[in-house]
């Protein structure tokens, strides 16, 4: 059995949708399709899932929904009409929308979660009529019924050990399961969405519960490339990697496939493919617990911006037992998480993720480390860019860090931060976010020209 996941491109219109029927129906072992909300058409275009954070942002500040909504309705209006479904899709979804903008808003983000869910559950209802009025025998599936448990807020929404036990039920439904991605339920049934990009966790989830033989990530490119398409011009194909490779690339900017649907199709040891709906006969990247890695030392460089940097000084901070126990728990009084901490004998810098710092936040963090750990200097900078080179062979391969050296010096680029990762697969450097493509292009022509990732 599969478990094959359609993303936001896959599913974006009626033509898109047939697509994807085509390729379930090409075969019987696609018993388990993930879906994702309406996406983008073109580049300009507006996902669903943000045409429903605007809805539930109008409904939160008690403003009109009328337009909002409506622009949500048309999208799906457009896809039943086009697939030739009657109306009583259409008028499913209408009512579930306005029901969810009827509901408590007590909470405002468990609010926004459920507006922002009706977009794949409202998709996983749509297809399903679609592959049922083509004859294959669908159903879809609600994530409270088939038992997509996860935990309480504060924490980030994560599934719960039982709800892997509950859905390996699912392997014996005689129908195709049509499942909606991007949320579960608590046990006492509030709605909780995964961070964006999170139909690929509901996907890995599923495959690992029913121990599939395959999980299938079906997106709108051939394979994973060795960097970013939209940066580099016509990269390399990756037609292998390992977990490992595929979890430090989608860390930083590998936008194909989000970082936390790594870990459950890892643990069950079930494959993972990411294949393309516009191109099926494209055999795709398969990750694998291991890979011949004798050929290439680097598999993949990435880049990601919106990092900031706490930069921290003080004269012996080395002898200063607790100085960074008491620094991290600053930011853990603000609810803030950290990425790498590269230090020196008497200062050191704390990387984090810039869409957690308000101004408020910065001035309280300043505050704080001067008053409480006595810093010699504090200050925060934002705007950075984190590039990560990954490769299961880069750790036996003598005078890498000089070669990305060498290619950073050519651009004249300074680079604000290096981190050999301990987990020895990957290295990260700290550069400003303006140099970012120029590094990657850099980068790129370094370790990939001309040579053939295998
Ligand atoms: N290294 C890479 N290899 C392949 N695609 C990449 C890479 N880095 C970024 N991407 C981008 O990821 C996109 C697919 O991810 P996403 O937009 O989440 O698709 P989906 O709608 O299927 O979920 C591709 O269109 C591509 O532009
Ligand atoms: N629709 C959600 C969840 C998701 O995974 O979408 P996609 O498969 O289009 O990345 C989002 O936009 O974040």
């Amino acid at each position: 059995m599969k478990v094959s996941k359609f993303g936001g491109t896959s599913v974006a219109s009626a033509q898109q949708i047939k697509k994807v029927a085509a390729i379930i129906k090409a075969e019987p072992a696609r018993k388990i399709i993930v879906v994702s909300a309406p996406g983008k058409r073109f580049v300009e275009d507006v996902k669903v899932t943000d045409l429903l954070i605007n809805l539930s942002a109008a409904a939160l500040r008690d403003e009109s929904t009328k337009e909002p909504l409506a622009q949500v309705v048309a999208r799906y209006s457009e896809i039943t009409d086009e697939l030739g479904l009657d109306n009583t899709i259409k008028h499913v979804i209408e009512t579930d929308l306005l029901n969810r903008l009827q509901a408590d808003k007590s909470s405002p983000p468990l609010f926004a979660d459920s507006i922002k869910a009706s977009g794949e559950d409202n998709s996983a209802k749509l297809i399903a009529a679609y592959l049922t009025s083509i004859g294959l025998p669908a159903e879809y599936v609600n994530p409270f019924d088939a038992g997509l448990f996860v935990n309480d807020l504060p924490e980030r929404a994560q599934a719960l050990p039982e709800a892997y036990e509950r859905l390996a039920t699912l392997q014996h439904k005689q129908t195709i399961t049509v499942f909606p991605g991007f949320f579960g339920y608590t046990r006492n049934g509030t709605l909780r969405t995964f961070e964006r990009g999170g139909s690929d966790i509901t996907g890995s989830i599923l495959a690992a519960a029913v121990k599939a033989e395959l999980y299938e990530n079906f997106t709108d490119v051939d394979c994973v490339f060795a960097a970013n398409p939209r940066v580099v011009n016509n990269p390399v194909e990756i037609e292998q990697m390992t977990y490992r490779e595929m979890r430090e690339l989608s860390y930083a900017g590998f936008a194909v496939l989000h970082d936390e649907a790594l870990m459950p199709v890892f643990k069950a040891a079930v494959p993972l493919c990411i294949r393309n709906t516009n191109n099926p006969s494209a055999p795709g990247t398969m990750i694998v617990a291991e890979r011949d890695h004798s050929l290439h030392p680097v598999t993949g460089i990435s880049a990601d911006s919106g990092f900031s940097t706490l930069y921290v000084s003080k004269y012996l901070m080395n002898r200063e037992i607790g100085f960074g126990r008491k620094l991290l728990q600053i930011l853990e009084d603000e609810a803030i998480s950290y990425e790498h901490i590269p230090s020196g004998i008497d200062n050191l810098s704390v990387i984090l993720r810039s869409h957690q710092l308000t101004t408020d936040k910065e001035q309280r963090i300043i505050d704080r480390v001067k008053s409480e750990l006595n810093a010699d200097d504090v200050h925060i900078r934002s705007d950075f860019s984190m590039i990560v080179l990954v490769g299961e062979g880069m750790n036996n391969q003598k005078g890498l860090t000089a070669r990305a050296a060498n290619a950073f010096a050519r651009t004249g680029v300074n680079i604000e931060m290096i981190n050999q990762g301990s987990s020895e697969v990957s290295l990260v450097f700290g550069i400003l976010k303006a140099d970012e493509q120029k590094i990657v292009n850099e980068l790129y022509k370094e370790f990939f020209e001309p040579a053939l990732v295998h």
